[in-house]
This record gives structure tokens, sequence and C-alpha cells, in this order.
């Protein structure tokens, strides 16, 4: 066998090869951008505006090929056969479309993931190939030969143990990285499973759900391409800060068309940032908000208590309640949502006042004389007054707002709920809008509609012109070979349209509430409440989700503690579970602990093993003052964990109202140990990019950090998420935590100091 040095060299080779037919194809892409855009701006509209096409899928080509620089070939098996492969971050052939490099996501590249000593899948032997920029700076193999597995030895240990261990050792930098390089064999099978149907993927903190999730998104989009790059994939996290903390991870996989959002963000144009305190919350993720809503909208379709006199043009006419009753079942025959059926309510009643008119003057009318009629009782103030009574148009802020600010409009709309609980939902009117309240705003404007009937007949039209120019960009698209890449038919045809904004589908469906989606992924769904599961199920008719999350880390009141639970009432029987169990994330000692209490907690805790321990991991230390204390352990944390360079994190975790207190004393201990001109350039920096924060654990979760002291634990789990919260607090840590108390510790990390 070589020895190492000639291995590295002729994996180095390879890699430089793979780099050089990069640089060719990107060349070529280059020379075709700049081709197209000199032919200028000449030509019929239909040339011009093809070639504004080609311009555009030669740039996107350009982009995707610069976003697989980094670690562009990572792995290679050597299969029985003698073939070797290559795996990548895209995929790559020469001239003779022979295969150099393997997409990761293809099924050939499945074995890279999959293979162990007892199912080899035809590997001899799997390679993960280090690089650093373009150079080769290490490999690590694995011996997939079952006849060399002796009795007794470990073989569902890591796949690619040396490369895994080295990336969960880096410093965090505030951004999630991809893990395309070393995504384990339980994780491969969960972003590899089908498209169709819910799963579920529960599991302990730090076992990569969230980066299992982002890698299953860009797998689906790669293997169900023409499904999805019409219908787009919605990304539902818990909060902003989450979502820009994992907005490059798909990206870095070459898929940018993506929507991702909060349930606060879910209806377009309103952005709910607020937060209710837990009863409120509970009570408003209940789903009974569904009958609920329907009733408040039902309660302004009403027959007024006596007839109504209008008079209209001389003649004395009454709205009568008999008339409203019938012209308001007539309206809801149409199944209509409230504000379209109106329509149909405005017409009836207009034709039976003209019945009326026709009656009182015994004249007849001809079809002219009903059309000014018509018009003048609808300009009729009086008339115009009884009809909004009998059938009020409504906007869905107007009708939540109305339950929140009027008591009667509660209690008709929710008399299952007690006046004890009414009373917890009282808000003034112009109140802001809260995370709780868009989900009930989404129902509200589900069975409200919208009265568009002149903008439904223009979308009609644009409709009709739009499927034209996506025939045409389908055309082009098979004529020119491309559309593997980053542009779909759909982005094309939005480009060839000469009117109108240039939109992808996903800011299309961004932009609609009405959009529904070939896939969601919910992350840290435990969170959810049953309206909002409601909400999210009603943006993917075909029920393909992928939800991850862990029931042990809930904090919200409203979320659950059991998927059934959380599930059953929206998705019946229709999904199916699969579970995480190594925690990358969280040394053992920490994990160990952390699964200590919140066991003693009572939490529905998932199995869960760490994948390596570092020393010194998990310091406790008991204190008069522990505020100080905390600051000063944090400031000589700082001091080993962050660098000049950005890289590095430490977090203080402690219960909401020691937040404020607790920053002062760390801004002035990390003056202190780092001097002031550090101190200076931590302080500078964006709340987003912070390398000190100070956070509570609602705020901390789904994130991590290299070092983190959680403060007063009692205090923690007496608070708002109680156990879970603490639960999440212990396991961000990466390299330690540091536990500083001056009350008593929680069972389970009594004996852990
Ligand atoms: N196969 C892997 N290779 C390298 N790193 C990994 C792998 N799996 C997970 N990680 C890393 O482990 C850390 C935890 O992953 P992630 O945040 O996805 O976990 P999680 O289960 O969503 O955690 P939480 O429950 O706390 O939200 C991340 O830094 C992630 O990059």
């Amino acid at each position: 066998m070589a020895g190492r040095h000639e291995e590295l060299a002729r994996e180095q080779a390879v890699v430089t090869r793979l780099y050089a037919r990069l640089d060719e194809l990107r060349a070529v892409a280059r020379a075709r951008l700049a081709e197209v855009r000199r032919e200028g701006p000449s030509g019929s509209p239909q040339n011009r505006s093809e070639r504004d096409a080609f311009a555009t899928l030669y740039a996107d080509r350009a982009a995707q090929l610069d976003a697989v620089e980094d670690r562009l070939a990572f792995g290679r098996l050597d299969l029985e056969d003698g073939e070797v492969r290559y795996v990548g971050r895209l995929g790559l052939a020469d001239d003779e479309h022979r295969s150099l490099l393997t997409d990761w996501r293809a099924p050939a590249a499945r074995a890279f993931y999959r293979a162990t000593a007892r199912h080899p899948d035809g590997v001899r032997r799997r390679r993960h190939v280090v690089t650093s920029a373009r150079t080769v700076t290490g490999y690590e193999d694995e011996v997939l030969d079952l006849d060399a597995v002796t009795d007794g030895m470990d073989v569902s240990s890591l796949s690619g143990e040396g490369a895994l261990l080295a990336s969960l050792a880096t410093r965090r930098t505030g951004r999630m990285a991809d893990i395309v390089a070393t995504i384990q064999g339980e994780q491969d099978r969960i972003v590899r499973d089908d498209l169709g149907g819910a799963l579920v993927v529960q599991g302990g903190p730090g076992t990569g759900k969230t980066a299992v999730a982002l890698h299953r998104a860009a797998y689906l989009l790669y293997a169900h391409r023409r499904v999805l790059e019409r219908s787009g994939v919605l990304l539902v996290g818990p909060s902003r800060a989450f979502l820009r903390y994992i907005d490059q991870v798909l990206p870095s996989l070459g898929e940018t068309g993506v929507v991702s959002t909060t349930v606060g963000e879910l209806l377009p144009g309103l952005r709910a940032t607020d937060v209710d305190d837990g009863p409120v919350a509970e009570i408003k993720g209940r789903l009974l908000w569904r009958a609920a809503v329907r009733r408040a909208v039902r309660a302004r379709e009403r027959v007024p208590v006596r007839d109504v006199a209008v008079r209209v043009d001389g003649v004395d006419l009454s709205i009568r309640r008999r008339d409203v009753r019938e012209a308001i079942a007539r309206a809801r025959r149409t199944h209509k949502p409230h504000n379209e059926a109106r329509a149909t309510f405005v017409r009836e009643m207009l034709a039976k006042l003209v019945d009326q008119y026709r009656e009182r003057t015994d004249s007849e009318l001809s079809d002219h004389d009903v059309a000014v009629l018509q018009e003048d009782l609808r300009a009729d103030r009086d008339v115009r007054v009884a009809v909004n009574l009998a059938w009020f148009p409504l906007t869905p802020e107007r009708l939540v707002a109305d339950l929140w600010a009027k008591p009667h409009r509660l209690e008709e709309a929710a008399p299952e709920l007690t006046a004890a609980e009414r009373s917890l939902l009282r808000r003034s009117p112009d109140a802001p809008w809260t995370e709780s309240d868009v989900p009930i705003l989404d129902e509200a404007a589900e069975l409200l509609g919208v009265d568009d009937s002149v903008a439904r007949a223009e979308s009609r039209a644009a409709e009709t012109q739009r499927a034209a120019e996506l025939e045409y960009a389908r055309t082009v698209l098979e004529s020119t070979g491309a559309g593997g890449g980053l542009v779909d038919a759909q982005t094309l045809a939005d480009r060839f349209a000469e009117t109108g904004p240039t939109l992808t589908t996903a800011e299309r469906a961004a932009s609609d509430r009405s959009w529904t989606y070939g896939h969601v992924v919910v992350d840290e769904a435990q969170e959810l409440s049953p309206m909002a599961w409601h909400a999210i199920v009603r943006r993917v008719p075909t029920r393909s989700l992928t939800i991850v999350g862990d029931v042990a880390q809930t904090s919200s009141a409203a979320g659950a503690r059991s998927w059934p639970q959380a599930l059953d009432p929206v998705l019946r029987d229709g999904w199916r579970l699969s579970e995480l169990t190594v925690s990358y994330r969280t040394p053992a000692a920490v994990a160990d602990a952390a699964q200590r209490v919140a066991t003693a907690a009572g939490l529905p805790v998932s199995p869960l093993t760490a994948a390596r321990d570092v020393p010194d991991s998990l310091q406790v230390d008991r204190s008069d003052d522990p505020s100080g204390r905390a600051a000063t352990r944090a400031a000589a944390l700082a001091q080993e964990h962050v660098a000049a360079d950005g890289s590095g994190r430490v977090a203080v975790i402690a219960a909401q109202d020691a937040l404020p207190g607790l920053r002062e004393q760390v801004a002035a201990a990390l003056s202190d140990t780092l001097g002031a001109d550090e101190a200076t350039r931590l302080a500078g920096q964006r709340p987003e990019d912070a390398q000190v924060v100070v956070t509570s654990p609602r705020e901390a979760k789904g994130l991590e950090y290299d070092a983190v002291v959680l403060v007063e634990p009692a205090d923690v789990a007496a608070g708002p998420g109680r156990w879970g919260d603490l639960y999440v607090a212990m396991t961000r840590p990466t390299q330690v935590l540091v536990v500083v108390h001056s009350r008593a510790l929680p069972e389970g990390l009594v004996h852990a100091g």
C-alpha cells in the first residue's frame, strides 16, 4: 500500500483536476454570459427577452459554480468492482460526459453516508478527503470489509470520525455551517426519506435536527425538482434570529429558493413580534378558534330585530326581516368566504327592494329602469346602513381586534371559554399583534376572504399570459439543456414577462397568503400551538412536511408535550416518526447532566449519546454573588474562546429579570479582563453578530455557543418555560458549561460539581 505521502499526492492530483474542471465550466458560463451581453439591445422584443433570459441563466450558473468552491470534493468511495467514485457538492463530468464528481444528493452517493461494515453496500473503502482551500490536507479511511470485523468490535461507530470531530471542535461563528461532508447514517436516512406524508424527527438537543432538516430540503429540491420548483418549499422557524443563524446553509448547498418565515410572519404585510403571556398564548393556541372565528363571522351576517323603513325616490320601502333571512341563506349557500358572498347578499336584497318598489308603484319597469333603481338603492344611505348591518364587510384584523376589545363579541364567538379566560384575553383595540394572534387572524382571513372581483378578473388574464410565457420558457430550457441548476422555467418565464415585477417562485409565494407549498419544513416544532399547526397544514394540502423538534425542550405554554397530542388533531395518523439519538453539539459530561436534570423533572427526554467529550466541560461554581461571579467567568471564557477575527461565541444564560443587571456586570468584567479596546470592539457588535451575549433560554433556543455560563438554574426552572428552558440552556455549549449558583441546585446537577 502506498504511503500516506503518496496517497495525499494522488488525492491532490484528483482534487486539482476537479477544480480545473470547475474553472473551465465557470469560464464557459462567463464567456457565454459576455457573448449574450455583447449582442446589445437590438432585435425584436422576443429576441431581447430571450437574450435577457439567457443572460440570467448563465449568470445564475456562474453563481452556482462559485458557491461550491469551498470543499468541492470531500469523499471517495472505492467499490468492490474496482470503481472509484468521488463525492462532492455538485456533479461534474468531463467533455465526454464521464462522471468526475458525484453530487452528494445523487443515488450514487448514498453509500458514502450509509455504508457500514455490516452493510457495506458494495463499498470496500470509504475515504473522507479533507481540504483547505484547494489543497488536500488529509484523509481518513474506513475499511468496510466485514471479514476484517472481529467479534465485539463496534461497527456502528461514527462515520468519518476524525473529520466529524474536527468540525465539532471548531469555534462557532454565529452562523450554522453545512454538514454535507460528515452526515451520519441515521441522519442520512432522514435526509433521503420519501417526499410524501409528514415526517417527524424527534431528537434530543444537538442531535442535528436543524442540520438534517435543511439538508433534507436541499435533497428534496434536487430529487423532486420538477414538483418543488413550481410550488416551492416553506421553512418555518422559531424566530428571525434563528432564521438568520441558519440562512447560509441552503445557499452553500446551491439552493436559494426556499421561503423562510416564523409563525408571527405567516401573514404577508403583518409582522407580529409581541409575545403573549403563557396562559393567554395557551388559550389562543386552542383549536376552538376555528369554530369561534366562524361564529364571529356569522355574527356579522344577521337579521335585524325589526323591519327597517327606507324611502327611495319618494317611495316608502322596507328592509324586511324575512327578506334579509332569505338573502343571508342564499349568500351562505354559495359557500364563499364572507366578503365574497356579500355580493350575492347585496344582489338579493336589491332585487327584493326592486320587487317592493314595483308593487308599491304598480309600475312596469324596463331593464334600464331596474338598473337605475338599483344604483339609487345602492347609493341610498339608509339602505347602505341596513345592508351593512345585516352583512358587514370586514378585514381579519378588525374581526379579531373586536374579539379582544369587545367582551360581548368574544362571548358570542367563544362561549366555551370561562369568564375568567375571556377576561385574560381582554385587550385594547390598538394593541400590537402577538405571535399567537396570527393563526387566528389567518383563520379569519380564510373565512372572510377578500372582495376582489376586479382583481380576480385581472389575475385570470395575467394567468393566461403567464401560461404562454411558461411554455415558451420551457422550450428554451429544453433546447439549451439547462435547467438543472438554479434557474427554473418559472423563473425564466418571469424574466420573459415584459411587464410587472420580476418575481421568483419564492418571492411570489412569500407575498401570497393563500399560496400552497409543495413541502413545508418546521423547526423547533414542539413550540407550535394547535392553531399554529392548523395554519401551517393549510399551506400544504399534500401534507408533505418535515417536522423537527424535541418535546422535552418545549417552553411555550401552548406547545406540545407529545407528538400525537400536537399532530393527531391536524394530521390524524398521517405522520411517521424518526429519532436521532447522538448529540453532536454538547460534550458528554454536559449532555449527561442535562439529561439527569430533565429526567428528574419528568420531561419526556429522548435517549441521547454524546459523540465526544471535552475535559472539564462541566463546571459548577457556588457563589454568594452569582451575577458578579458569572460576569467574571464569562470574561475569562471570552478571553479563551473569542477571537478578533469574529469567531468564537460565549453566552451568559439567565432568567429574564436577571438580564439587565447581568449585562452591565458582564460589560464591566470584559473591560477589566480584556482591556478597554477589546471590550469596545465587542460592545460595538450588532446584536446578531455579538460574540459575547447575555440572553434568555428562549432567545438561545436552537442556537449554540462555544462556552455558556448558566446563572442560577433554580431561577431559570422557575421561569415561564420551566424545566424545558433549563434543559435548553444547559445544552447550548459545544465546549464548556459553567453553572453559577447561590441557591440549591436542581436534582441531577447536585453531584455534578
Ligand atoms: N453529521 C454532522 N457533522 C458535523 N456536524 C454536525 C453533524 N450533525 C450535527 N452537527 C452539528 O451539531 C450541532 C447541533 O446541530 P443542530 O443545531 O442541527 O441540532 P438540533 O438537534 O437542531 O439541536 P436543538 O435541539 O438544540 O435545536 C451543529 O453545530 C451541527 O452543525
